[in-house]
């Protein structure tokens, strides 16, 4: 089975062209070639079909097998995938997932895409509530980007624990599919710092979906405008949230870290 390894900002994941076939047992495979010391390493696996409904379709599993509605980062570079490895020519690119069609128009130069930005659609935010997470109240903004996120505001993000504190937030009774935690502190109205500890992966080095969770919660919480970098522990990204169709849009990088064959009897 050939794969792409890329990633967008160091959140990595193993790409697979299933456009002709598809391996069996797709969770198991996500939870195999992620293992970072027995697999290809990743936090994740992320297979493009034909689509019904769009030019392609992605599914995405976490490194834990699970299925996640959407992957931003990931999203990316499914643009980037397809481009580069003729599967379009086109650089407005419809891509279906569980949390729907999404349009990437990508940025190319000298032949590749370098860069895309996403339509990620309508955020669905819910007030915010307070969590007790080891023995600590944590206020926390839930916001779906199609898929579930908790976003919560602290002081200062760099000293904390997350694989202490991620996993309650992760598995809290409040979210019954579990969730995403966004852990943000605001540096100013257009900058905001960003760790992430995601469903089914752990802390990664930025979270595409989170990144707008976070725009989201901020402008609503009067801490941001409509519009500002998120600096994550991998990079920048750039998010807005339109006034005019209430649309998140997210531009950031997409990158092939290299090509490979994964046997298929692993
Ligand atoms: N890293 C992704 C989000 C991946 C899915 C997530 N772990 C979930 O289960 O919802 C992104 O860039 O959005």
């Amino acid at each position: 089975m050939r794969f792409t390894k890329m990633q967008g900002l160091g959140n990595d994941y193993v790409y697979v062209d299933c456009t002709q076939r598809a391996p069996e047992d797709l969770p198991e495979l996500a939870r195999r070639i992620s293992d970072r010391h027995f697999g290809v390493g990743s936090d994740g696996l992320i297979c493009i079909f034909p689509s019904e409904k769009a030019d392609f379709r992605m599914r995405m599993f976490n490194a834990d097998g699970s299925e996640g509605e959407m992957c931003g980062n990931g999203i990316r570079c499914v643009g980037k995938f397809v481009y580069d490895h003729g599967l379009t020519d086109q650089t407005t690119v419809r891509v279906e997932t569980l949390a729907g069609v999404k349009i990437l128009r990508l940025q190319v130069e000298r032949g590749q895409v370098v860069s895309a930005t996403v339509d990620m659609g309508l955020p669905v935010p819910q007030e915010p509530r307070t969590l007790q997470i080891m023995g600590r109240p944590y206020q926390a903004r839930p916001v779906s980007m199609g898929n579930p996120h908790a976003v919560v505001f602290l002081d200062q993000i760099d000293a904390l624990d997350l694989p202490a504190i991620g996993p309650a937030f992760e598995n809290h009774p409040s979210f019954p599919n579990r969730t995403n935690t966004e852990f943000v502190e605001v540096l100013d109205e257009t900058h905001l710092k960003m760790r992430v500890w995601e469903r089914g992966s752990g802390e990664t080095l930025a979270c595409g979906t989170g990144a707008c969770a976070t725009l989201v919660a901020a402008a609503l919480a009067g801490k941001a405008g409509r519009k500002a970098t998120i600096h994550l522990l991998g990079g920048d990204l750039s998010v807005a949230w339109s006034e005019e169709d209430g649309h998140v849009y997210m531009t950031g990088p997409a990158v092939t870290v290299f090509e490979g064959e994964w046997p298929e009897d692993r």
